[in-house]
C-alpha cells in the first residue's frame, strides 16, 4: 500500500463538461480556487476541445485567464499545485499553450467505437495526433498526460480485452506521458476485472506512471481503488461532489466523489495533503449552483452530523 496518494481532481472538467445548462465562467473558477486551497495538488481546469463537441467547455480560454492568476500564487507560495488542461489535438495544444496552460493531457481509448464516437477518428490516428503532441509538449518542456478510456468496458463494444488496455497505454507511455489514466468511463468494473486488467498494464507500464480513474455507476469505485492501491498504484482521479457521467453511456454515473476517496484514505493511514473540509464546501458551492445534491456519501453524512451538532 503505498504511504502517499496524489489526488487528481477532475470535478470542474470531467463533471462539468456533461451539465447543460451552461455554467457562468466565474463560477469555474472560483470553484477552481476553492479546490486548490483546500490542498489538491492537481486540479484539471477545462479542455480546449471543439466547442459543438463540448458546448459547457467552450470558455477554456477566459477560464484559463481565473487559473493564470492561481498558479502565479501557487509559484509565490512555492507550490508544486498543477491546472492541466485536455487537448485533443495540435490545435487545442496551440490554444492550450498561449492561454498559458502548463500541463495537458489527452485522451484515447481501448475501443475504437469509443474513439470514434469521442475524439473523431481511429485509436491508431489518436495515437498518431498525440505523438504530434508529445513533440509539441518536448519542444516546450510541458509535462503531458495520457487518459485510456473503456479501461474496462466500452457502452458500445461491451467489455474490453486487458490486453487491448494495456497496448494502448505502452504506447502513450512510450510516446512521452508522464503518468496514464485508466478510466473506468461507465463505471461497470469490479475487482474480478479492474484486477486482471490492472496486471496486463503493470506487466508494460512501471506502477509509479500509473493513475485510476474509476467511475461510480454501480457503487464500485472505491472497492477498486483499494484494489489499485494495493497493487501499488498512488494516482487517484476523483471529482468534487462525484460531478460527472458519460455523454455516450445513458445512466452512468460520475466519477468517484474526491470526499468519499480522502475519508477512504484516511481510514487507511494514507497521506493525502488534503483538507477534506475544504473539499466538502466546494462541492456545497457547486452543487448549490448546479441544484443538485451532493453524490458524494461522506459529505451527506457529515454534514448530517454537522447540522445535527449546531442544533444542541
Ligand atoms: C477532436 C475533435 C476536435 C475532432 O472533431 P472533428 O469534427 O473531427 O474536427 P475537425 O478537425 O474536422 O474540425 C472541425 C471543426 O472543429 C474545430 N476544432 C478542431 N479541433 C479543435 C479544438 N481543439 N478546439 C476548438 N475547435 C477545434 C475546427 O477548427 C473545425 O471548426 P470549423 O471550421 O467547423 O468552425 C472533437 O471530436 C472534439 O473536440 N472532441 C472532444 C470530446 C471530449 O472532450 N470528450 C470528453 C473528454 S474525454 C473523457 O471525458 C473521458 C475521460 C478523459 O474523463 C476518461 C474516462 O472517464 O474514461
Amino acid at each position: 500500500m503505498p504511504s502517499y496518494v496524489k489526488i487528481v481532481e477532475v470535478g470542474v472538467r470531467d463533471g462539468l463538461q456533461n451539465e447543460k445548462p451552461m455554467v457562468p465562467t466565474a463560477v469555474k473558477i472560483e470553484l477552481i480556487q476553492r479546490l486548490a486551497n483546500s490542498g489538491l495538488p492537481v486540479v484539471e481546469a477545462t479542455s480546449f476541445v471543439s466547442p459543438k463537441w463540448v458546448p459547457q467547455l467552450a470558455d477554456a480560454k477566459d477560464v484559463m485567464a481565473g487559473v493564470r492568476d492561481l498558479m502565479a500564487e501557487a509559484k509565490d507560495v512555492n507550490s508544486e499545485q498543477r491546472f492541466p488542461v485536455l487537448t485533443p489535438n495540435l490545435k487545442g495544444f496551440e490554444a492550450a499553450v498561449e492561454a498559458g496552460a502548463q500541463e495537458v493531457a489527452f485522451f484515447t481509448a481501448a475501443s475504437e467505437s469509443f474513439v470514434k464516437a469521442n475524439i473523431n477518428c481511429n485509436i491508431e490516428e489518436s495515437l498518431t495526433r498525440y505523438r504530434q503532441i508529445c513533440k509539441a509538449a518536448k519542444a516546450r518542456n510541458i509535462p503531458v498526460r495520457g487518459y485510456v478510456s473503456c479501461a474496462i468496458a466500452c457502452p458500445i463494444e461491451g467489455p474490453m480485452s486487458p490486453m487491448e488496455v494495456a497496448r494502448v497505454a505502452k504506447e502513450l507511455f512510450e510516446m512521452g506521458c508522464y503518468e496514464i489514466s485508466l478510466g473506468d468511463t461507465i463505471g461497470v468494473g469490479t475487482p474480478g476485472t479492474v484486477l486482471p486488467m490492472l496486471e496486463a498494464v503493470l506487466e508494460v507500464v512501471p506502477v509509479e506512471h500509473l493513475a485510476v480513474h474509476f467511475h461510480d455507476t454501480y457503487g464500485q469505485a472505491l472497492v477498486n481503488i483499494l484494489v489499485a492501491l494495493q497493487m501499488g498504484v498512488n494516482v487517484v482521479d476523483s471529482s468534487v461532489a462525484g460531478l460527472g457521467g458519460c455523454p455516450y453511456a445513458k445512466g452512468a454515473t460520475g466519477n468517484v466523489a474526491t470526499e468519499d476517496v480522502l475519508y477512504l484514505l484516511n481510514g487507511l493511514g494514507i497521506k493525502h495533503n488534503v483538507d477534506l473540509k475544504k473539499v466538502m464546501e466546494a462541492g456545497d458551492f457547486i452543487c448549490n449552483h448546479l441544484g443538485k445534491p451532493s453524490g458524494s456519501k461522506t459529505a451527506v453524512a457529515l454534514s448530517k452530523i454537522t447540522a445535527a451538532q449546531s442544533k444542541i
